[in-house]
């Protein structure tokens, strides 16, 4: 691997400020998802250590807490530096073990990055207030303060952005952090530890555990010492973690699956929407969890969309994230079959293959991105969440009838609105049982918002004023007792 700095490139875990090898040094390989050849290894932590861990950051807690807020975001200020002097080491990095395509990669780096910069400041505006009294001669009053000890899992598809979101609000607010990357893509995490080091990140204060999946949650979630668990990735795994939280009633956040409608209105420039929903489709090769999944388009310009979709579907190009292509590998070869599962099942359920062939692949792990037209409530496509370069489209002809057909699902994340008829996107808007709805555009996300879902989508927010507050506990106090304002 051709790095600037090779530094960045860490096979071994990070706890307490040491670089650490796997239980009896055991590892596994972590492959190139574009041409399955081994990059590297990642140490296999045993239960030990990730107790190890735990008690590195509870003891980081103490002094880490006790910084001011400007000496915290001093050092988180160098980090998100840092993030940008070495921006193409970590795109690189990410491109190899995740796919997505260079540019994509850069996109990420930043808007990572952006995440540390944005609570870095934040953190200053932790306030608690005071409260009209209601004891005669107390004053009342709350305080915010650190959760504690914050254990965060996060997911293959982003590998960067998904933990400065959690760490960059934990660290600010005071708590010490232990991430566990996903096992596909460890090294961006890895890379981000060497440089939380380099911005003067006290030992302790930011850990990078990798290990067997099950271990490490086993071991983090029943663990009382750690006090909040935040997870981003599936629904399934959420539930899981959330269980085996229950024994200590810890803090969780959980950002979840997504099963996203993109509401396409007649009144709208049709070439553009169709132009839209296919970035929205197919951003990350559709394993996004804001990614459209169902497409739904007024029946009056529903043709005129399909044949604008498949056009502008078709132009994608589709190979290794290290050339220059719009679409990169599936993150491992169950995933192009779990897509070619669900077009069998569309197909066998009477939806149309409009566009895709996926004897065109450029390797084992790439899909081609394919166009399900007339796709129905009782198919695999409508009611899960594809997370693959698989679009469902199907027609409406209300917009009460689509708002609910949209809400007929358990998720809850993101929903698309295009349309250019104000009230008709208000009631629309209205409706729709989402944590997120984007009218008009795609570009949605952003440091300052408040993410995240409703529904089995997910629990609280990351990003915004709102994503500080998931690792800060509200204390509240009363003085009484006190003098009067005569001081009497
Ligand atoms: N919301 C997101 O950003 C996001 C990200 C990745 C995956 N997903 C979901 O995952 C599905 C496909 O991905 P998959 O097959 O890898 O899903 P999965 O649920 O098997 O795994 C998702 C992630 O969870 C981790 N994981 C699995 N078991 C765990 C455990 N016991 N403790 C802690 N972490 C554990 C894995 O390491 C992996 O990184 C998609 O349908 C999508 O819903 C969502
Ligand atoms: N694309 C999302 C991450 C979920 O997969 C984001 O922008 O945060």
């Amino acid at each position: 691997m051709q790095l600037n700095d090779p530094r960045l490139f860490r096979q071994l875990a990070y706890i307490n400020g040491q670089w650490t090898a796997g239980g009896r040094n055991q590892d596994e390989p972590v492959l190139d998802p574009a041409n399955g050849e081994i990059i590297g290894h990642c140490a296999l932590l045993d239960a030990e250590q990730i107790a190890g861990a735990v008690t590195a950051a509870e003891d980081a807690f103490i002094s880490w807490r006790a910084l001011s807020v400007e000496a915290r975001g001093t050092r988180l200020t160098r980090w998100y530096q840092l993030l940008h002097e070495h921006r193409e080491d970590l795109a690189h990095l990410m491109t190899l073990e995740q796919g997505k395509p260079l540019r994509d990669a850069r996109g990420e780096v930043d808007y990572g990055a952006s995440f540390i910069q944005w609570f870095a400041e934040e953190a200053r505006r932790a306030y608690g207030m005071t409260i009209p009294s209601h004891i005669p001669n107390a004053m009342l009053g709350t305080l915010k303060e650190p959760v504690g000890v914050s254990a965060m899992f996060t997911p293959w598809n982003f590998p960067l952005a998904m933990i400065t979101r959690k760490a960059g609000a934990a660290l600010a607010a005071g708590c010490p952090v232990i991430v566990k990357p996903a096992n596909e893509t460890p090294f961006t995490a890895l890379a981000l530890a060497e440089l939380a080091e380099r911005a003067d990140i006290p030992p302790g204060v930011f850990n990078v555990v990798t290990g067997e999946p099950a271990t490490v949650s086993e071991v983090l979630c029943t663990d009382s010492r750690v006090r909040s668990i935040s997870f981003t990735g599936s629904t399934r795994v959420g539930k899981l973690l959330m269980r085996q939280s229950a024994g200590s009633v810890k803090r969780m956040s959980l950002e979840l699956g997504g099963n996203a409608p993109f509401i396409v209105c007649e009144d709208v420039d049709v070439d553009e929407a169709a132009r839209e929903a296919v970035a929205a489709k197919f951003q990350t090769a559709g394993q996004d969890c804001l990614a459209a999944n169902r497409i739904f388009v007024h029946r009056r310009i529903y043709d005129r969309f399909l044949e604008r979709f498949a056009v502008h579907m078709k132009a994608l190009r589709v190979g290794s994230g290290m050339m220059e292509v719009d679409i990169g590998p599936l993150i491992h070869r169950r995933a192009v079959e779990a897509a070619q599962a669900l077009v069998e099942d569309a197909l066998d359920k009477g939806a149309r293959l409009v566009a895709g062939n996926q004897s065109m692949a450029p390797g084992a792990n790439f899909f081609i991105p394919t166009l399900l037209a007339d796709i129905t409530s009782e198919m695999r496509v409508f009611r899960e969440e594809t997370f693959s370069p698989v679009a469902g489209v199907c027609a409406f002809d209300d917009d009460e009838a689509v708002v609910a057909a949209a809400n007929d699902t358990e998720y809850g994340l993101a929903a698309y609105v295009y349309s250019n008829d104000v009230k008709r996107i208000w009631k629309m808007m209205r409706g729709l049982e989402y944590g997120m709805v984007s009218v008009n555009t795609l570009k949605m996300t952003g440091a300052p918002i408040p993410f995240g879902g409703i529904k089995q989508s997910g629990l609280g927010r990351e990003g915004g004023a709102q994503g500080l507050e998931e690792y800060l506990d509200t204390k509240y106090f009363c003085l009484g007792n006190m003098p009067g304002p005569s001081g009497s």
